[in-house]
């Protein structure tokens, strides 16, 4: 949970640095970016605001000087014409020979020819070789003189249109002037003619481009001179042409001199054009700047410059990027770093937590395993091997100071009873309580062990004779005898105890416990709640004991044991009705053990479960093997153990057997005693129903020999009850009995169970159970238990062997 947290509080620290970092290095590079670019534009756009107006003044100034060199050179021609007409005004007139004379003053190298025309427009004279005579009254510049548009008469120079010589096939410019006198007025017009291109080189000089041009333009709107760079024959074809009025050098509104921005009309490139009304000639000077050629350098610069700033953002975003995977990177590491480090200590303070958890754990294992290894659990007090220890410690110092100790072995009376009946609970329970009150009854310094089961030892050290012994053995009696309540049931609880005293019973501790064991159980064989000092002879009968209990193992194993049966029969008809399977075991030194000798032995050594389910499995396979067309359907009774029925898994393992050996369940009846179902009766109940359910039937055996509560009959599910032998051996004699058979005898009938007379030996017997009212009876008198062939014999016989048939006997099924 903890480290989950911390993750996710990695993770956002984590994407809120990163993006804080990144942010700011987007931030910083659109600002460098945006510097950049508005210091670049700002740049190109300020080269090229001062490049156009650095342009407008070129183109300005360019045709100032084209204007001023043009009048300065028309002014020259002009003078030429005055001073020509001047001479002829003052000589020899309009007399033709006399023109190349004059024309020596006008040394224009333009110049294509002087000429003289009379009143009527016919040529006086030229210099060049025309035909006397021709006329040239058509041409403008003569009709211009000869009608002055205001004021009659009008000296002044006509520049005229270009027009293509006849003669010459020429371009040529007419510059003339009116030739007149004060008396006769009108007598000629003085032409002096200029190839229009030559006024070019009056701009050869001048920076106009390679694109750019010069212009001579008329207020007539018609081209008078086109100059460029390069020979260009389609500019030399607009010679002559007329331009369109809404040129702004003619719009009247606009000022005499300005710099405009045209298309050009051939190809429309743009143009920035400076025009220039000259003062004395209704000429307009133009001069031509191709902007390509204006701002060439500045959009290359501007190129330059937008491709090294476009290289330039490039870079810094690719730096911004690099710094933000970079500062990311960072970022991450110094997060990465903390985080490991934050995991670290975290792992440090949890390995350091868990080490100190672990060494608690440990310690309180060690001591706990330490508890475990020399303590018993149930009661706390010292196991076997912590006995062994102290006993041994004790004898040692017993040895040195020459001091007596004894051993005590305390064995609780029936306790296997109690466990068996009461549950194991309880059991434990009773342990529980018998060993703290052991413990009080001797003296602290006194150990007193736990050594398994309802098994105690006490050492009590520095007893001066087995006398003191003796009286530890009646204290610890008097202790655990004084009635208890477990489980809200009174008990009454006694132990039997064997003595052992060192050094005379034995020198070494296994020696002392083994013979404290023995007189214990010489003590029980005495009737129990006793002690019993040990003794020689003891020690033979408990190695018989043993002997039996080594023997009553192995007698599986050998096969020694094997099952009698013992035939029931309904009173009233004198029928079959059953037979009880009994436990037979033949010793193979002593021959056969009577099952009341052998049973509880095998009950209390543990050893009647596994025997229990022997017999169960050996009744079952005589069912199984039960020829039913020869001798009738077979039911047997199997006595069960208090033991097994307080396992709770009887009705499991009978339902198994069932079914392994394929029988009917309606076939087997379970005998159990009073005790067995007392013990637990919930259990015992849960166990008789399941047998019940499966099909089995169910008999409680010895009754009137328990408690016989009422209540249990009215709990329990059975089938029948089986009336003790104790009680019908005198019954007909005994008035007492005999009234507790009948009672017993009603009670079942009231309840709607069977009555099974058990140990019917006489007559006698037969007649009162007849008239008390009894269903079956089994004893001696009918048969004696006998093996399944001697069975099937008897059967077959339609007798019983030995004993006195019942009147008459016929094969039932229950
Ligand atoms: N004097 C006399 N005795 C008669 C007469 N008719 C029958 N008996 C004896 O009475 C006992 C009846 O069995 P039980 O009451 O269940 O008493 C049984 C039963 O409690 C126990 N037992 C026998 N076999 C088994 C067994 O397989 N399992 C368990 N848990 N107990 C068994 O041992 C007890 C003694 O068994 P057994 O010695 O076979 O003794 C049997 C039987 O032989 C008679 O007319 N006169």
């Amino acid at each position: 949970m903890t480290s989950s947290t911390g993750d996710r509080g990695f993770a956002m620290a984590e994407r809120k640095g990163s993006w804080g970092l990144n942010g700011l290095i987007v931030a910083f590079a659109a600002l460098i970016l945006a510097a950049l670019w508005a210091t670049t534009l700002n740049q190109i756009a300020h080269d090229r605001m001062v490049t156009k107006a650095a342009a407008r003044q070129q183109a300005a100034d360019l045709a100032r000087a084209f204007d001023a060199r043009l009048a300065e050179r028309i002014e020259r021609i002009d003078h030429g014409l005055k001073h020509i007409r001047r001479e002829m005004a003052g000589g020899p007139g309009l007399v033709p020979g006399r023109l190349a004379e004059f024309a020596k003053v006008v040394t224009d190298s333009a110049l294509i020819q002087i000429a003289v025309f009379d009143a009527q427009g016919r040529l006086v004279d030229s210099t060049l070789p025309h035909a006397k005579g021709d006329n040239f009254s058509d041409r403008d510049y003569y009709l211009a003189h000869r009608n002055p548009s205001a004021g009659g008469a009008e000296d002044r120079l006509l520049i005229g249109r270009p027009a293509l010589g006849r003669i010459s096939q020429r371009w040529t410019l007419h510059f003339s002037r009116r030739i007149e006198s004060a008396e006769d007025g009108f007598l000629g017009v003085l032409m002096i003619a200029i190839d229009p291109f030559a006024f070019s080189h009056l701009a050869d000089d001048l920076p106009i481009g390679e694109e750019g041009a010069v212009s001579i333009v008329g207020s007539d709107r018609a081209i008078r001179m086109i100059h460029t760079r390069r020979d260009d024959p389609l500019r030399r074809g607009w010679i002559g042409r007329e331009l369109p009025g809404d040129r702004p050098q003619f719009d009247p509104t606009r000022p005499t001199a300005d710099v405009v921005r045209l298309h050009s009309t051939i190809d429309a490139r743009p143009f920035m054009v400076a025009y220039r009304w000259m003062d004395n000639q209704p000429l307009i000077v133009l001069v031509h700047l191709s902007e390509t050629e204006i701002f060439g350098r500045v959009n290359e610069r501007a190129e330059f410059l937008l491709t090294a700033v476009t290289g330039m953002s490039g870079i810094i975003l690719l730096f911004a990027a690099g710094l933000a995977v970079l500062g990311r990177r960072q970022h991450r590491a110094r997060l990465d770093l903390a985080a490991a480090n934050h995991l670290l200590r975290e792992n440090e303070r949890v390995l350091e937590q868990r080490v100190a958890e672990r060494t608690v754990a440990l310690e309180r294992s060690n001591r706990h395993v330490h508890t475990l290894a020399y303590h018993d659990t149930l009661t706390g007090l010292p196991n076997r091997t912590l006995f062994a220890d102290r006993a041994a410690h004790a004898l040692r110092g017993g040895a040195r100071d020459a001091r007596k100790l004894a051993i005590l072995f305390l064995d609780l009376d029936q306790f296997k009873t109690v466990n068996d009946t009461l549950g194991h609970p309880v059991g434990d329970e009773l342990l529980v309580a018998v060993a703290g009150r052991i413990r009080q009854a001797v003296r602290p310094a006194d150990t007193v062990a736990r050594m398994g089961g309802d098994e105690f030892v006490v050492i009590a050290e520095g007893i001066a004779s087995a006398n003191d012994a003796a009286h530890v053995a009646e204290r610890i009696m008097a202790a655990v005898g004084t009635p208890l309540s477990l489980g809200g049931r009174p008990l009454n609880i006694s132990l039997s105890i064997g003595i052992a005293v060192f050094p005379d019973d034995g020198g070494d501790v296994p020696t002392l416990l083994k013979n404290a064991d023995t007189a214990m159980y010489a003590a029980k064989t005495a009737g129990r709640n006793t002690a019993r000092f040990f003794s020689a002879a003891m020690s033979m009968a408990a190695e018989q004991r043993l002997g039996m209990e080594l023997a009553l193992r192995r007698a599986l194993e050998r096969q020694e044991f094997t099952l009698v049966y013992q035939p029931k029969i309904a009173l009233a008809s004198g029928r079959l009705c059953g037979v009880e399977a009994l436990l037979r075991w033949r010793h193979p030194e002593r021959g056969w053990v009577p099952p009341a000798e052998f049973i509880p032995f095998a009950e209390e050594i543990g050893l009647i479960e596994q025997l229990g389910a022997w017999v169960l499995d050996q009744a079952c396979r005589a069912i199984a093997g039960w020829d039913d067309t020869r001798f009738g359907p077979l039911s047997i009774a199997v006595n069960v153990a208090a033991a097994q029925v307080n396992r709770g898994d009887l009705a499991a393992v009978v339902d198994g057997l069932t079914r392994q050996h394929r029988i009917d369940p309606g076939r087997l009846e379970i005998e159990v005693t009073e005790t067995a179902v007392i013990a637990d009766t919930d259990r015992a109940l849960a166990t008789l129903n399941r047998l019940r359910s499966l099909g089995v039937a169910v008999a409680l055996d010895d009754f009137g020999t328990g408690y016989s509560s009422l209540m249990y009959l009215r709990r329990l599910d059975i089938d029948t009850i089986k009336i003790d032998r104790s009680f019908l051996m005198n019954a007909h004699v005994d008035s007492r009995d005999g009234e507790i058979v009948r009672l017993i005898i009603r009670m079942a009938q009231t309840l709607h169970l069977s009555v099974v007379a058990e140990g019917v030996e006489t007559e006698e017997h037969v007649a009162f159970l007849k008239d008390a009212g009894c269903d079956m009876i089994q004893g001696y008198l009918v048969a004696r238990p006998m093996p399944l062939a001697d069975l099937q014999d008897w059967i077959a016989a339609g007798h019983s062997a030995g004993s006195r048939p019942p009147p008459k006997l016929t094969l039932v099924s229950r």
